[in-house]
């Protein structure tokens, strides 16, 4: 591309529960002037209408049935991104317990993941001056043709750290644990499983800060941007 507007740029970030996906997306996002998508809360909103409205969860026919019924708009500012279900915002009890011990088995189901990722690329599609959208399957599935891939990792120690020190108080082996089944189950689906793209750049987390993530982040961004 000439000088002039820069072209949209895509940013599709993936990887496991706890390896900075959010934060990381959000402040790339915020620092370059895209717009921002968290499709885990998606997922997880879908999963607290299922158990608000009955849905049994141990069955994916019912959740299928079902998978078309809940309106759900997210709010793609990376400095308030929203999440709301048929007017209602959810952006706290999508984040319990229950939802999160349930939100795999729900994802799992293909009705669910076709008419989420529907959503997602007509999102990225919207944003004028780009996007950084982060889960599981954007840089393989959802948006393949991304400008740039990112891939996240860290041991399972370090994402254990991190996620029972917000959960204050949370036993680190029980996170541990409930992580890596949650990973196991995300990366077995037969629909759209957790995994990097070919041509994603893998970013081990373990031992840097979250600062150093933005900025190596930030910077394959701009890199990409100056090739183009
Ligand atoms: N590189 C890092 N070092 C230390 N803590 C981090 C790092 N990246 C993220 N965190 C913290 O770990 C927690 C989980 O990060 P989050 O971005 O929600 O991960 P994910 O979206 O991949 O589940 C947050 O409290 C965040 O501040
Ligand atoms: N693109 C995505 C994003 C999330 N998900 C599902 O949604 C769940 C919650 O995602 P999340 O990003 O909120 O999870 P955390 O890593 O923040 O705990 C995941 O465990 C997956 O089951 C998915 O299937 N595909």
């Amino acid at each position: 591309m000439e000088n002039g507007a820069a072209k949209p740029v895509i940013v599709a970030i993936d990887g496991p529960s706890g390896t900075g996906k959010s934060s990381t997306s959000k402040a790339v996002a915020a620092q370059l002037g895209l717009s921002y998508l968290d499709t885990g809360a998606q997922y997880r909103a879908i999963t607290w209408w299922m158990v608000t409205n009955g849905i049994d969860i141990d069955d994916p026919h019912a959740i299928a049935a079902a998978a078309g019924k809940p309106d759900i708009v997210s709010g793609t500012d990376p400095a308030n991104p929203t999440i709301h279900v048929d007017g209602t915002d959810v952006a706290a009890p999508i984040r319990t317990q229950e939802v999160t011990s349930k939100v795999s088995a729900v994802s799992a189901v293909p009705e669910v993941r076709s008419r989420i990722t529907e959503l997602q690329r007509s999102i990225a599609a919207a944003a004028a001056d780009g996007i950084v959208v982060e889960g599981r399957d954007i840089g393989t599935t959802v948006l393949p043709d991304a400008d740039l891939k990112i891939f996240l990792t860290a041991s399972p120690e370090a994402r254990a750290a991190r996620r029972s020190g917000e959960l204050k108080g949370a036993d680190v082996n029980a996170t541990r644990e409930a992580l890596i089944k949650r990973d196991a189950a995300d990366s077995s689906r037969k629909t759209s499983p957790l995994a990097k793209a070919d041509d994603a750049v893998e970013v081990d987390t373990t031992e840097l800060t979250l600062p150093q993530v933005i900025e190596c982040v930030v910077t394959l961004v701009e890199e990409k941007r100056a090739g183009k």
